[in-house]
């Protein structure tokens, strides 16, 4: 329906911004597969057939074309606000709305636009249309019905929504992406704001729609967010997602040690973090991380919290040169790998069946006591006792094996029991033992000897053969044990059941049963 005057520059200057929101929404539209772009398709879709309407009307020159395109711009905008939420959800999140936030809203912008239709028979939206013609503009005078009210709560309210989303990213984005945000913050804000200069100057003579005529100015912000800041390429709240989203904790802090940022995970290592300590020293709050600061090269350390390990690794930050500007902390969860290494060494250390101390683990203490003797002077006695259960091969013929495990697992435990703090089992190979007593002397280990061997044939109705051997001055690992068997081999010899002490002499120096 062409109107009747010749177009105004304000029409021409519309229809511009019509065919400048148009190209946005071509351009957008090839990189739809971005939820944001999609979103923003349509967008610009609407503001420009909003606009074309608009550029329209201040042309027409009866009732029935200015009612016409009217509803043109009610195409465009009814839609505008459910959109710019869309968008702005999309934006945020990186991905589609989900389906009934769709539905909901764009059935909302349909059934507005099913009203203006209908708003001859109604009247509810527009409760009656007249217009005059200032300086060959054809301007509307509307008198508004009920709907149009709500359909205006709805629109403001999904506005000041959109304006939140796009703040809030403003506030929290790191600087490229504050930018990207604080501009699509602006495209947003702007028709708002031009409708309420119109609501401001409804009264006047000049009643133009500021809304409409700020899309121009919108899309060319919207427009130099997309090419400037590639908004449909790169997700803007990428500190959201890589920053919040990554398992390890970080901390930043500048050269002075004070706090610049943190993640959601620090949060939740030290909830004493908030955004009103930035600027801070972050001494107090992170004491233990501080050492880190000092050292040079990749720094690291073990820290241990809320029941939970972790890796602590400082990195340095340089820019433009080899000051350090600041530090990142970066705190990963090492747990799983920490139980797995106590598991492993577990395994290594401990012997499957028994649970005691196995032969590499129990040769290794014996090591180490030696060590320490050396060290010591010499001053301390030790003794070890070298047993094994007596005629263990014939249960095990007889009973069957099971029980002969039993009997293993029952005799550690039992010899565990009467241990001393620093006194050590192990098991030897096969049904031998070997029992380290730091501190003891061997006539004392003679003692425990005998005390076990009883227990032993009290609790298992079985005896034990027992070879004592004290440490000697110039004694290995290899030799002491060496005349603990050899006394245990006696105590064989001698018809089992009992203890056998063998001197470094070779000579057997006591006996107890
Ligand atoms: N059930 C069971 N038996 C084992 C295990 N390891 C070794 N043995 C058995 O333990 C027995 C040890 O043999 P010996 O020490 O020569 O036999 P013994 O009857 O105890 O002889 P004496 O020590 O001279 O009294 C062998 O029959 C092995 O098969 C084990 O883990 N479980």
């Amino acid at each position: 329906m062409m109107p009747s005057h010749p177009f105004s520059l304000l029409s021409w200057l519309l229809f511009l911004s019509a065919g400048l929101t148009l190209g946005l929404a071509l351009f957008a539209s090839r990189q739809r597969h971005y939820p944001v772009a999609h979103w923003f398709t349509w967008l610009t879709l609407a503001m420009s057939v909003y606009s074309l309407g608009y550029g329209m009307e201040l042309a027409t020159g009866t009732l029935t074309q200015l009612k016409f395109w009217i509803n043109i711009q009610f195409i465009g905008a009814v839609f505008i606000p459910a959109l710019l939420l869309l968008m702005s959800y999309a934006y945020q999140y990186h991905r589609h709305p989900p389906l009934t936030y769709r539905l909901l809203l764009l059935g909302l912008g349909g059934l507005n636009l099913a009203v203006q239709l209908g708003n001859d028979y109604h009247r509810l939206n527009l409760a009656d249309i007249q217009f005059d013609v200032v300086d060959g503009l054809t301007l509307s005078r509307l008198t508004f019905g009920p709907w149009y009210y709500v359909l205006m709560l709805y629109a403001h309210l999904a506005v000041l929504v959109s304006l939140l989303v796009f703040y809030r990213s403003w506030r929290r984005a790191p600087r490229f992406h504050s930018h990207q945000a604080l501009v699509l913050l602006c495209g947003a804000a702007l028709p708002w704001l031009g409708y309420l200069v119109s609501l401001a100057s409804l009264t006047n003579q000049l009643r133009l729609d500021w809304c409409v005529l700020s899309f121009s100015v919108s899309g060319l912000c919207f427009g130099y967010g997309l090419f400037r800041y590639r908004f449909t390429h790169l997700p803007p709240i990428g500190r959201e997602q890589v920053f919040d989203e990554i398992s390890e904790a970080v901390v930043v802090l500048d050269s002075q040690g004070r706090l610049l940022d943190f993640n959601r995970q620090a949060v939740q290592l030290y909830p004493v973090l908030s955004r009103d300590l930035i600027g801070r020293t972050a001494e107090p709050l992170l004491k233990e991380l501080l050492p880190l600061l000092q050292q040079e090269g990749q720094a690291r350390l073990s820290l241990s919290r809320q029941g939970r390990q972790y890796e602590v690794r400082c990195h340095r930050i340089r820019q433009d040169g080899p000051h350090t500007v600041g530090y990142a902390l970066l705190m990963h969860d090492v747990t799983d790998r920490h139980q797995l290494l106590l598991q492993l060494r577990q395994q290594a250390e401990v012997d499957e069946l028994t649970g005691v101390n196995n032969r590499r683990k129990i040769l290794g203490l014996l090591e180490e006591a030696i060590a320490q003797l050396w060290q010591g002077g010499h001053h301390q006695p030790l003794s070890l006792i070298l047993f094994d259960l007596d005629f263990f091969k014939q249960l095990n013929d007889s009973q069957g094996h099971q029980l002969g495990d039993q009997m293993l697992k029952r005799l550690a435990s039992l010899v565990q029991e009467t241990l001393m703090p620093g006194e050590q089992l192990g098991r030897y190979g096969g049904d031998e033992f070997l029992l380290l007593l730091p501190g003891k002397t061997t006539k004392e280990a003679l003692a425990l000897a005998c005390q076990i061997n009883q227990l032993i044939q009290q609790q298992l109705t079985m005896s034990l053969s027992l070879g004592i051997a004290g440490y000697q001055l110039q004694d290995s690992a290899h030799s002491l044990i060496q005349r603990a068997d050899l006394a245990l081999y006696q105590a064989k010899a001698r018809g089992r059941g009992q203890a056998c002490q063998q001197a470094d002499t070779g000579l057997l120096e006591d006996e107890g049963r």
